[in-house]
């Protein structure tokens, strides 16, 4: 193997990590380029990226890792900074660089960047060209250059992406030979994907050797999480028949008051009502989230059982939110989503790959795995109370408060949930059957959502699932399935609150 294609094989699957403080800062000096130099090799860095001459020549010296080399300029009549000068290529080669990399990008410059390659290859040294599109890789490619890079993908025009262009390593890959993936690959995760979308090597700069960059995004996230413990959330836990309105600062309700969802629902007028019925608590929060019964799909709302839930077909929730509130920062989610959010991060289900199951007059649940919520794509994601057997019933007709209702109706009893439970205190035996039926029809449900999401526990909330009386029958009901498959099932903590401290915690998010 020749040397130059040596040198391209020991990059191949390899970190290279751009030495570069930021200009005239604290780190700026040869001494402390040379020790991120000697610290990228201890950590298993393959290759160094290092700018201007007497640093590279300190580099080389130092550090036996090759060393891509640039000197970057800035000019009034060109936007092209890096290494745009015969005499910048000369001072590296001099300085001992392996690699020259020049700006390859398609714009005006002092010198033709084939003259730049012809002179780095005339000094011995592999040509690397920091491009920012694909019609100037081929080019690149077409010219001679020995390594593609996609450091100017982002820094030709506009703002620049928060994410690396990794279209861009993968369009370079195609065309073959060496392609450094560099630009914003700031986090581990992040340079790996750059290895999976086909770059040769990954150059990593700012999130390793750029400290005051690293610190900045510490702050920034701090920054954040430490304005959401401090701002409280207008909190909307929209039902049926009533709705919660709620403050919620740091997962605890400040106050709350609760009033009947009347009036055509979703309509902007309804909005409006909403509005004013928490008009004096104007200026005391930052942000809204409401949770909703029925679906929340990429800011539409929707009735999942237009029966029960009798609103405009696509309700733009955000804007209708938005507007009536006359404040940007809305987020919704469907209830029983929100709940599961809010016991994940706060209640019954923290840290733990869950589902919240809520059985009250109907049953809604939501799930959280690898601490993420599941809304799923079209919204739809938990939703076990629409689940159905092949007759179309749907679990939340037969096994929920009202479906306990609707049975004792059927028996010729009060189609009373409370009442049935009563009788279930006072020993009646169809009561007993009815409840352990309805408990047996839940626990079915349970374990089939076990063996498809294998979640470590479930949070059962809800008037009816928060009953002792039922929680007995429930367990008694999944004591007899295997143990491989039998639920762990915890008690809610958050009660009715649940849905409203877990929208708004999401609302801090925005
Ligand atoms: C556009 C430009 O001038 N890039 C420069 C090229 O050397 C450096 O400022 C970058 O730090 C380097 O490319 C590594 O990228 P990141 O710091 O995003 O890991």
């Amino acid at each position: 193997m020749t040397s130059k294609a040596s040198l391209l094989a020991s990059l191949e699957g390899g970190l290279i990590v751009s030495c570069q403080p930021v200009d005239d800062g604290p780190m700026d000096s040869v001494e402390i380029v040379v020790a991120m130099a000697l610290a990228a090799r201890d950590g298993g860095a393959r290759a160094l990226r290092v700018e201007g001459a007497a640093k590279v020549a300190a580099v080389v010296k130092a550090c036996d890792l090759p060393v891509v080399a640039i000197v970057k300029r800035d000019f009034d009549d060109s936007p092209v900074r890096i290494t745009p000068l015969l005499e910048d290529v000369a001072a590296l080669a001099d300085a001992g660089a392996a690699i020259i990399a020049v700006d390859g990008t398609d714009r005006e410059r002092p010198v033709p960047v084939a003259t730049l390659l012809e002179a780095i290859h005339a000094r011995g040294c592999l040509a690397m060209a920091d491009l920012s599109n694909i019609e100037e890789a081929k080019a690149a490619k077409a010219m001679g250059f020995d390594v593609l890079g996609t450091t100017m993908s982002g820094y030709t025009g506009g703002p620049v992406p928060a994410e690396p262009d990794f279209d861009f390593v993968t369009a370079c890959r195609a065309l073959g030979g060496t392609v450094v993936a560099e630009g914003r690959f700031n986090s581990p995760q992040l340079a790996g994907e750059a290895i999976r979308a086909g770059a040769s090597a990954v150059c990593v700069g700012s999130a390793i050797t750029r400290q005051e960059h690293v610190t900045g995004w510490f702050l920034d996230a701090v920054n954040q999480a430490a304005s959401s413990v401090t701002e409280p959330v207008l909190a909307l836990d929209i039902g049926g028949t009533k709705s919660m309105l709620a403050l919620v600062q740091n997962a605890k309700v400040i106050e709350h008051r609760i009033v009947a969802t009347q009036g055509a629902i979703a309509t902007p007028e309804w909005f409006a009502q909403m509005a004013s019925e928490c008009q004096d608590w104007g200026g005391r929060y930052a942000s809204i989230g409401a949770a909703v019964t029925g679906v929340v799909d990429k800011g539409r709302w929707k009735a999942l059982n237009p029966a029960t839930l009798d609103i405009p077909p696509e309700t733009p929730i955000i804007e209708r939110l938005q507007e009536a509130f006359a404040l940007d920062r809305v987020m919704a989610a469907n209830d029983a989503q929100a709940a599961a959010w809010g016991e994940y991060r706060f209640g019954a289900g923290r840290r733990l790959d869950m589902m919240f199951v809520t059985v009250s007059s109907g049953i809604g649940g939501g799930v959280v795995l690898n601490g993420k919520l599941l809304t799923g794509a079209r919204g739809l994601a938990g939703s076990l109370g629409q689940v159905t057997d092949l007759a179309g019933g749907r679990l939340e007709k037969s096994a929920s408060g009202f479906g306990i209702a609707r049975r004792a109706a059927e028996q010729g009893r009060a189609a009373d949930t409370r009442l049935v439970f009563e009788a279930l205190a006072a020993g009646e035996a169809w009561a007993e059957t009815l409840v352990s039926s309805v408990a047996e029809e839940l626990a079915n449900a349970l374990v089939n959502s076990q063996k498809l999401l294998d979640v470590e526990a479930f949070v059962l909330g809800g008037g009816v699932g928060l009953l002792e009386p039922f929680r007995t029958r429930l367990d008694r009901a999944l004591a007899s399935r295997a143990p491989l498959l039998r639920p762990t099932v915890r008690p809610a903590a958050l009660g009715t609150f649940a849905g409203a401290i877990g929208i708004a915690d999401l609302a801090t998010r925005i």
